[in-house]
C-alpha cells in the first residue's frame, strides 16, 4: 500500500524514512508547522489520530483548524507560498515528504468541504467521473461502486430512480451526501470533512450527523466544526486549536465536561469565539 503512494524514484533521490506507527492509529502528526508565506499559522503541534474514530477540530475563526486539515492530504500545496515542516505520518511515510504522489494520496485521503460542490454533471456521473480517470471503464463495475457509493453515503433510496438526472436537482444536504460518497466511491482510508453540514438546515445537518457516525466503522474521519454540540454528539476525541496552537487533545467527553486547560474551559462556555 504505502509503496503507491511514493513518486517513482528518479536517480538520486533520497529514499524516504520508514517510521511505524502503532497499528491503532491511522496518523502520527510531529511538531508540524503551517506557514503562509512569513506567517505561521500552525505552531509545532503533535498529535494521534486513531483509527476507525470521528477526530473533531475546534477553536475560533483563523486558529489553524482548515489549514491543519487541508495539510493531511496536501491540498495546501495548491497556495502559492504555503508550506509544511515537521512530520505526518501515515502508513509509515511521511505525507509531506516530496517522493509522495499526491493525486495517489487524496484518493486514500479524501475531503468533504463546507459548501456541497457536485459538478454540474449527473448524479451517477459524479461518482464515476474520477473513476474513469483512475482507469475504470467496465459499466458493470462503475454501476456497482455507483450503488456501493451511495448506499454508504445513506443516499441510494432516495435517488436510485434518478441517477441520471442532475446533481444540482438534489437538496442542499442530499448534495453533500452526494459529495461524500464521491469520496467514498475512491476507496479512502481517512475522510477530511471541513465543516460539512453547516450550510445545511437541521433536518439535512441530523442526516449528516448520522452519516458520520456511521462511517467510523469503515473510515477515520477528521473534522472541522465551529458547532461545538456537533463535536460532544459524534465525535471521539477533540482537539482544540487556539491561534495555531494545539491547546488541548482528549476524549470528547473529557474536554467539554472536565477540560484540563483553562483556556479550553472558557472557549467551550462561550466565553470567546
Ligand atoms: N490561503 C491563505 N493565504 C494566506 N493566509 C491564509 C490562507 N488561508 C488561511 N490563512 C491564514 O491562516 C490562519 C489560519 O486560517 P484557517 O483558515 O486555517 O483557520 P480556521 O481555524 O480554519 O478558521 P475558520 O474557522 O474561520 O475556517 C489565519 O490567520 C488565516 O488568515
Amino acid at each position: 500500500m504505502a509503496s503507491a503512494l511514493m513518486n517513482k524514484p528518479t536517480g538520486k533521490q533520497e529514499v524516504q524514512s520508514v517510521r511505524q506507527i502503532n497499528k491503532e492509529l491511522i496518523l502520527e502528526v510531529n511538531n508540524l508547522e503551517i506557514f503562509y508565506g512569513e506567517k505561521r499559522a500552525v505552531n509545532e503541534i503533535s498529535m494521534v489520530i486513531e483509527k476507525n474514530s470521528i477526530t473533531a477540530l475546534i477553536g475560533p475563526s483563523g486558529c489553524g483548524k482548515s489549514t491543519f486539515l487541508r495539510s493531511i492530504n496536501r491540498m495546501n500545496d495548491l497556495i502559492p507560498g504555503a508550506r509544511a515542516e515537521g512530520e505526518i505520518i501515515y502508513e509509515d511515510l511521511n505525507i509531506l515528504s516530496e517522493q509522495i504522489n499526491v493525486v495517489a494520496l487524496r484518493k486514500e485521503i479524501g475531503m468533504v468541504f463546507q459548501k456541497p460542490n457536485p459538478f454540474p454533471k449527473s448524479i451517477y456521473e459524479n461518482i464515476t467521473h474520477a473513476l474513469k480517470f483512475a482507469g475504470i471503464k467496465k459499466k458493470s463495475m462503475l454501476d456497482e461502486i455507483v450503488e456501493e457509493s451511495l448506499q454508504k453515503a445513506a443516499l441510494w433510496d432516495e435517488v436510485k430512480d434518478r441517477l441520471h438526472k442532475s446533481a444540482l436537482s438534489l437538496s442542499g444536504g442530499q448534495q453533500q451526501r452526494l459529495c461524500i460518497a464521491r469520496t467514498i466511491a475512491m476507496k479512502p482510508t481517512i475522510m477530511l470533512l471541513d465543516e460539512p453540514s453547516s450550510a445545511l438546515d437541521p433536518i439535512s445537518n441530523a442526516k449528516v450527523e448520522e452519516l458520520i457516525i456511521d462511517l467510523k466503522k469503515d473510515y477515520s474521519i477528521i473534522i472541522v466544526t465551529h458547532n461545538m454540540q456537533q463535536a460532544s454528539r459524534i465525535s471521539d476525541k477533540t482537539a482544540f486549536f487556539f491561534k495555531g496552537d494545539l491547546i488541548e487533545y482528549d476524549a470528547t467527553e473529557k474536554i467539554f465536561t472536565n477540560p484540563s486547560v483553562k483556556k479550553t474551559e472558557e472557549y467551550i462556555s462561550g466565553r470567546f469565539g
